[in-house]
């Protein structure tokens, strides 16, 4: 077909396709909405009264108190002496204030009142800077806690990841639930902060209507109505905040992760080549914009009731003050203690306010540690549950009688009865086509999956009995998508568990793939950091890439060796170096190759043939190639060109 050259023309950037035959544009279709509908697609607030929700505080004051102390034990003791200290001095500088207005609100010569009020004045002195020191020590036991209980929370999510059975990483909304929980580790930054401040305000509070209510019982019941709209309005703001937030945990996740693959240098070549510069800045701005209209759409409730929690609370403000005109007008009360209760009005409401804006924080907060403790106890029932026992000599026997392996969500299982023994020192090739269920018998083959039905053995033990860490240290796995982790290269081959303490089979290693030179010629050898996007950083070719995927699996020297397509993106000599160090190992382990290159097949003992989860033949190569079954019909199909 004839292609002409168009000249370009002076157009505004088009977002998407457009359908070239026609010239009509094509809208670029909007970022699917993800919402998932599994047992635990419900909001927790959903259900939740008023009264549940303040009963929270309590609950999340102690939880952070059990963190913290788990933390730094002295830095906690020190925070509790800081709140008792600013109630103290709470109490004291009301007191003295009291004790301050009555020389000067009385008659007589300025000097001499002021004379009589100063023991008083340098007791308020000391008591404000008494409080003021309590604060700055808080803060330097908050500094104290947050970073390591903020580690240990974060910690605490990524370990609980990375155990889960890995089948549980495939169930519904689990990314989902995932993501929730980050916003647990993210607000474990400000959660001592708002508990110590929570805690500080509730004792300067208790203390400063302490001596309200000695002074006039009738004002601290004003006063605290004129504060519990506001309460309640907080509360009910974090609740519509979280709402929003719960709404959209899906889209952000989906955006996180798209945003992750846009600006990953990893793919720059693809996206420009294949034109999706408009497309994906299109993608992101569409899914922020729908994250943007719901935030939004909240916004006129937020208002609502941030404006009637304002007003109610305002007029009891105003009834308050005028109260407390009355009875210092009508000389029901001294002027010195109607001085002293202004002050100890203000104190009590900075104090209520602080505890309002705080508690409501805890409450925000404790919806997120909830999300989190919600995600551990999840990751926790999914952690492995297996037996404890391991293989005592080597791996001489993996065998599958009828396992059936079928991922969540899907109707038909990927794997669905296979029957197969392997012994050690066989080389086992695995064929089909896409989605034969290949991959997914390596995973039950290595224990990465459990059986559903039917059994996996190793030397005769099931593997539901065998502790799978201990296991995986006998296997070793290039699977089709490997990583590229950005570390060193050392680190890449040893994958942080060095044999030696020193580099020989490292270089053992990089030398059987071909890779040895290459990796001498980097700046800093070993040392050499494999990730473009960082400092010093150097990248390899995707070939490359994939040999030192195979060296890593061959410098563990693993009694079971599983290669996913190992040189699918290798040069020929690349190929043949590892096929022939298959062969040459192949004597001292169990070693399965998944591949697409029949031809490749020949270096196997046996090869199955994979379709629709079961094997549908095996045999050796001659007889597979000559048996006019699928393999052949393959085979004749690989050299059709
Ligand atoms: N993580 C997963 N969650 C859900 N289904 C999956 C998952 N991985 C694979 N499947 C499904 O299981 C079936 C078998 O997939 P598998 O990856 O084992 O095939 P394969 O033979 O290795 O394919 P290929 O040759 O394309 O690598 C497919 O239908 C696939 O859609």
């Amino acid at each position: 077909m004839k292609r002409d050259l168009v000249p370009a023309q002076n157009t505004p950037p088009d977002t998407g396709p457009s359908d070239r035959g026609t010239g009509a544009a094509v809208p670029p279709p909007a970022p699917a909405e993800i919402r998932y509908e599994g047992r635990y697609a419900k909001n927790p607030l959903d259900e939740a009264s008023f009264g549940q929700m303040c009963a929270r505080l309590p609950r999340v004051l102690g939880q952070t108190a059990r963190m913290a102390w788990a933390t730094d034990k002295s830095a906690v003791l020190l925070l509790a002496a800081c709140t008792v200290l600013t109630a103290v001095a709470a109490g004291l500088l009301l007191t003295y204030t009291r004790h301050a207005m009555r020389p000067i609100l009385a008659a007589g010569p300025v000097a001499e009142r002021l004379h009589q009020a100063l023991p008083a004045l340098l007791g308020i002195a000391i008591a404000a800077a008494a409080g003021r020191i309590a604060s700055a020590l808080s803060a330097y036991a908050d500094g104290r806690i947050t970073p390591r209980l903020t580690t240990e929370a974060d910690s605490a999510l990524v370990e609980a990841v990375c155990r889960v059975e890995a089948a549980a990483r495939a169930e519904d909304g689990f990314a989902d639930r995932q993501e929730a929980a980050e916003m647990g580790v993210v607000r474990g930054h400000v959660m001592v902060q708002d508990a110590t401040r929570f805690a500080a305000a509730v004792a300067r509070m208790v203390t400063a209507s302490g001596v309200l209510l000695v002074l006039n019982p009738l004002m601290l019941p004003q006063l605290l109505l004129a504060v519990v709209p506001a309460a309640v309005g907080a509360i009910l703001h974090a609740r519509i905040n979280y709402e929003t937030h719960y709404a959209n945990v899906g889209d952000r996740n989906v955006r996180q992760n798209m945003r992750g693959w846009v600006t990953s240098p990893k793919f720059t070549d693809e996206i420009r080549a294949n034109g999706m510069v408009p497309y994906l800045g299109f993608w992101h701005r569409t899914i922020s914009e729908r994250i943007d209209r719901r935030t939004l759409a909240m916004a006129p409730r937020m208002l609502r009731v941030v404006l009637a929690s304002s007003a109610i609370g305002g007029v009891f403000l105003t009834v308050t003050w005028a109260v407390l005109a009355y009875l210092a007008a009508t000389g029901r009360i001294e002027p010195a203690i109607a001085a002293t209760a202004v002050v100890a009005v203000q104190t009590t409401l900075a104090a209520l306010s602080q505890l309002v804006i705080n508690g409501a924080a805890m409450f925000h907060t404790a919806l997120y540690l909830a999300d989190m403790e919600a995600f551990l106890a999840f990751a926790a029932e999914r952690a492995p549950k297996r037996g404890e026992l391991a293989l005592a000599g080597s791996v001489e026997e993996i065998r599958l009688d009828e396992a059936v392996y079928r991922y969540p969500g899907k109707d038909t299982p990927a794997v669905a009865g296979v029957s197969l023994t392997l012994r050690r020192g066989e080389i086992l090739a695995v064929v089909g086509e896409n989605g034969s269920g290949k991959s997914t018998l390596t995973r039950l083959l290595a224990g990465i999956f459990l059986a559903d039905q039917g059994t996996v053995s190793w030397n005769g033990h099931d593997l539901t009995g065998l502790d799978p860490d201990r296991l995986w240290e006998r296997s070793g796995l290039v699977p089709q998508n490997f990583a590229q982790w950005p570390l060193n290269v050392r680190d890449n081959v040893t994958l942080g568990q060095p044999l030696t303490f020193d580099d020989d089979l490292v270089r053992q290693a990089l030398e059987a793939v071909g890779l040895r030179e290459a990796i001498e010629e980097l700046p800093h050898g070993l040392d050499t950091l494999l990730a473009r996007e960082f400092w010093g950083g150097t990248e390899l070719s995707g070939g490359q890439w994939q040999r030192l995927a195979c060296a890593r699996a061959l410098y563990r020297q693993p009694e079971l060796l599983i290669l996913d397509e190992p040189t699918s993106q290798m040069d020929a000599r690349g190929e043949h170096a590892i096929l022939e160090q298959i062969k040459s190992i192949a004597g001292g382990r169990i070693t399965i190759v998944v591949t697409h290159q029949l031809i490749n097949t020949q270096i196997a003992d046996k090869i199955i043939v994979m379709t629709r989860g079961r094997i549908a033949e095996q045999g050796t190569y001659d007889q597979l190639a000559s048996g006019g079954g699928l393999f052949a019909e393959l085979l004749a199909l690989s050299t059709d060109r």
